[in-house]
């Protein structure tokens, strides 16, 4: 089975606190919350598909990023690689565009809160 590149955004606003969303329906891993992003489409790359989705999903436009984090991710019939990046500079206010829960969270309610096993590193760092 072919790995699935996935780019995910780390955007964090005056206050610290970081954009987060809730997943839904018939999404993979609904009722977690999740850092934007999505998967990387055929002929593009990274940062193009980080811009793309943050755009798609939140209404921002990035302009830079830094990867801070490359990690594989295994399910019995998925397998993920997902690669964060903390978004160092950007557009606009963020919205859910696609309807989606979204909200600001500080480190600690990161903490608190239920995300894919995959991010625990991450926010670890945070
Ligand atoms: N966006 C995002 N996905 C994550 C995170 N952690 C994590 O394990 N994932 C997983 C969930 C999914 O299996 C995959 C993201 O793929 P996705 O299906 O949401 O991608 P997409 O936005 O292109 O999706 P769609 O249009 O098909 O709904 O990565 C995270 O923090 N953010
Ligand atoms: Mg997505």
């Amino acid at each position: 089975m072919k790995r699935q590149h996935i780019a995910i955004g780390l955007v964090a606003n005056s206050e610290g606190k970081y954009l987060i969303s809730l997943r839904q329906g018939e999404q993979h891993l609904a009722g977690k919350w999740e850092f934007p992003g999505g998967k990387v489409e055929a002929g593009e790359s990274e940062l193009e598909a980080l811009k793309r989705e943050l755009d798609e999903e939140v209404g921002l436009e990035v302009k830079t990023a830094e990867l801070i984090e490359t990690k594989a991710f295994d399910f019995p019939d998925l397998q993920l690689q997902l690669s964060f990046y903390r978004v160092t500079e950007y557009l606009g206010q963020a919205e859910a565009k696609e309807g989606q829960p979204l909200r600001w969270a500080s480190v600690d309610e990161l903490k608190a809160l239920p995300f894919p096993k995959a991010n625990d590193s991450v926010i670890a760092v945070l």
